[in-house]
């Protein structure tokens, strides 16, 4: 089993405006998430969010950050949220087992020691893709399952952007300390995601683009602000850190879906900042 957690910084604009190809995606993304009985996680600096893979192939995996967040446990001031993108799997949390199907997760509140991820088959292991942001009250733990999400559909065919926005953890169903998260599916024929863009200074968020339509489908992610754009190629089971003056879309090869995860100042979704389209550089 191997654990790695790798920090990245926050950045200005300006700073990003000198980063050449190399220095965004070093700095901006994460490459590997998924790998065989190992945990991977990147904490950044833009809201000290966590996120990244646990994927427990042959043994179960437990998250343990103590030392590293100067803390007893891993979420003695933390809250969790995981979607599973892989096959069949569980989660025990304190004890407590639940089975997580393909697509269901788990929201897990402040103060819980022991999460314990295990997958049921080892030729199909789970893929749990976690987020974890900083926490000052305990929320019931609550299991999240696909079809109960707020589906929301957005987008139509002509402008290449028909998808539903599946939202997991919203404000309006249930209660957290900051986090949002969901998970958004492109219809096929359809390649452009969170388009027309939009910021929200109020708010960092994360991608991670997985589900590619095909197997040489690639995405071509977009950030910085709205007069000074950047892009980074990304492959399937790659996650972006977007600050939070930047604005965070993509345009896919083929269709594909992405889990989202925000954390922030507050926890309404529509706070958004639309960008006019002519306002795009
Ligand atoms: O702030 C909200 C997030 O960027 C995503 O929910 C947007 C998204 O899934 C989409 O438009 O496809
Ligand atoms: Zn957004």
């Amino acid at each position: 089993m191997a654990f790695n957690m790798t920090t990245q910084y926050a950045h200005s604009p300006e700073d990003i405006d000198h980063y050449n190809t190399d220095q965004m995606r070093e700095q901006f993304l994460m490459e590997k998430i998924f790998s065989p009985d190992d945990i991977l996680l990147t904490y950044t600096y833009n809201d000290r969010m966590i996120f990244g893979g646990v994927t427990p192939v042959h043994a179960p995996l437990e998250i343990k950050l103590d030392k590293e967040l100067g803390v007893k446990f891993f979420l003695e001031r933390r809250e969790l949220g995981f979607i599973n993108i892989g096959g069949a799997g569980t989660v025990t949390i304190d004890g407590d087992e639940s089975a997580i199907a393909p697509h269901d997760g788990f929201y897990i509140g402040m103060g819980t020691q022991h999460v314990v991820f295990n997958s049921i088959d080892p030729a199909n292991p789970a893929k749990f893709y976690v987020v974890s942001t900083p926490a000052h009250k305990t929320y019931p733990n609550k299991k999240l399952v696909y079809k109960d999400a707020i589906a929301m559909p957005k987008g139509d065919q002509e402008h290449m952007n028909k998808r539903v926005i599946h939202k997991y953890i919203d404000a309006s169903t249930m209660q957290t300390c900051q986090l949002q998260m969901g998970y958004t599916v492109l219809e096929p024929g359809n390649s452009w995601n969170t388009m027309p863009a939009h910021t929200h200074a109020r708010r960092m968020e994360t991608y991670l683009y997985c589900e590619f339509g095909a197997a040489d489908t690639r995405v071509s992610y977009f950030m910085g602000t709205p007069e000074n754009t950047k892009h980074i190629w990304m492959k399937q089971d790659q996650a972006v850190v977007n600050p939070s003056y930047s604005i965070h879309c993509g345009v896919g090869t083929t269709n594909y879906a992405f889990i989202w995860a925000m954390c922030g100042e507050n926890q309404t979704y529509d706070d958004m900042d639309q960008v006019a389209m002519g306002d795009l550089r």
